[in-house]
């Protein structure tokens, strides 16, 4: 059995995630229930920082939020020292209710409306990156409104396809974000951004999707706009600033997947854009990388109560669980898979296989498929790994099923961030018919 981070086994013979017994928080906060080990998203962040510092590279790490968005979080990645990617205006809401400095944020999206373009220029927030003529004419029409001045990057699509689901690839030509950087798009979003004297183009920004465990593609947009913005300092004098390079970084879910190490990836992003600057007689950007699952991926775990199950006989046994695609829709969405454990018993001999399913209303709310396990009893608390990422930041209602409450752990204490979702919660929006 492989255990991520400061996740064990203790003496009672549990789980223990950052020093605390994983079935005493399931006793004591309910299941399902998202849990944090906080020491290793610090280890995460801190890796990342280090390895540009040690390679004396200006930067900036900025936790990409859509991957797991609450105010504790958000307060987490501020004392890490982290910036922060948010992707609408309720991901900035929470930023802001947060406290997080605003100077450090930047804002993507690419269909972002007036009221949130608004909201970022009122927060006088960081940078915003911008994805497509529309926006460049709302922004440049907003700024004027308000005599507000921005920094702006420009999101540009390099061409790439890098080896991921197709669902989260970003990069390539025929994707909805960014301009594209072959045909002549972000050429001319560049010209209108370097005219405007409201904008602050401080350069460009390319995330070529998700899940990705080679630097391969991101070594090819790099390239790929570096030789552009050879041409556009000749052409047009633009000098860029920054160049951020997105996230994407892959993460180990099951032992199948081999991932690099985090600062693998950034020390080869780096190596890669030094040479080609000084290749092309560029000056060295600052370098931006927006990481979400890198950072949190492996850092949560997924608790639930066992409850029902069905045998088909002859060709596989379904044991229930007591959350599923409402919690986690990545096995539903993507085939993404999982690894888990008893957490009542986590070393003991598995000796049949089950599959794990959800209690939506849904055939395809399944967690796991063909996952070795012993013998459940009715007390067991399954623990589902690397959930971290897109698990309560995806959650939904399906099925009026309230969505779990999230606990960080950390030096053997637990703290409750997020409060678990009532029945009152569900129907608050509600109005009657009369
Ligand atoms: C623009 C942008 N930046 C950063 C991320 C974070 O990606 P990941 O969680 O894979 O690191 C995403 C999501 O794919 C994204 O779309
Ligand atoms: N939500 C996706 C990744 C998309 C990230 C945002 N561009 C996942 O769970 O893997």
């Amino acid at each position: 059995m492989y255990f991520y981070g400061s996740t064990g086994v203790n003496k009672n013979g549990n789980l223990e995630i950052g020093g605390v017994d994983a079935v005493e928080l399931a006793r004591q906060y309910g299941t399902p229930l998202y849990v944090y080990d906080v020491a290793l998203m610090r280890e995460r962040a801190r890796g990342f920082k280090q390895t540009f510092d040690d390679l004396n590279v200006t930067a900036q790490v900025a936790y990409a939020s859509k991957a797991f968005s609450t105010v504790a979080m958000i307060q987490l990645a501020e004392e890490e020292g982290l910036s922060l990617d948010v992707v609408s205006g309720g991901e900035l809401y929470t930023a802001i209710v947060a406290g997080f400095p605003v100077e450090r944020i930047h804002f993507h999206g690419n269909n972002k409306s007036r009221e949130e373009l608004e909201m970022a220029l009122d927060h006088k927030i960081g940078c915003i990156v911008v994805d497509n003529f529309f926006e460049l004419n709302l922004l440049k029409d907003l700024c004027r409104e308000k005599n507000a001045n921005v920094n702006i990057l420009l999101r540009v699509t390099p061409g790439i396809e890098a080896h991921t689901h197709d669902y989260i690839l970003t990069g390539q030509e025929d994707s909805k974000f960014g301009f594209d950087l072959q045909n002549g798009q972000a050429e001319n979003a560049l010209k209108m951004a370097i005219e405007n004297n409201f904008f602050n183009v401080l350069g460009l920004h390319c995330h070529i999707g998700s899940q990705i465990f080679e630097t391969t593609g991101f070594l090819l947009a790099a390239k790929k706009i570096v030789e552009k913005l050879e041409q556009w300092k000749n052409e047009l004098s633009f000098v860029a600033k920054v160049l951020n390079l997105g996230g994407g970084f892959g993460i180990r879910y099951t032992k199948e997947d081999e991932p690099i190490l985090p600062s693998q990836y950034v020390r080869e992003i780096i190596t890669e854009v030094k040479h080609l600057t000084d290749q092309h007689s560029l000056k060295m950007p600052e370098i931006w990388i927006e990481p979400g699952r890198s950072l949190v991926g492996d850092a949560g775990i997924t608790l639930y109560q066992i409850g029902s199950s069905k045998e088909v006989p002859g060709v596989r046994k379904y044991l229930a669980v007591d959350g599923g695609m409402s919690d986690n829709i990545r096995p539903a969405l993507y085939q993404a898979k999982y690894e888990a454990v008893l957490a009542n018993k986590p070393l003991a001999k598995a000796n049949q296989t089950v599959s794990i399913a959800g209690k939506c209303c849904e055939s395809g709310d399944m967690l796991i498929w063909d996952l070795p396990l012993p013998e459940p009893g009715e007390e067991d608390i399954l623990a589902v790994f690397c959930t971290g990422a897109y698990g309560y930041s995806m959650a939904n209602n399906y099925n009026r099923i309230p969505r779990p409450a999230v606990v960080f752990v950390e030096n053997g204490r637990a703290t409750l961030v997020v409060k678990r979702e009532s029945y009152e919660d569900l129907v608050r929006l509600d109005l009657p018919l009369k």
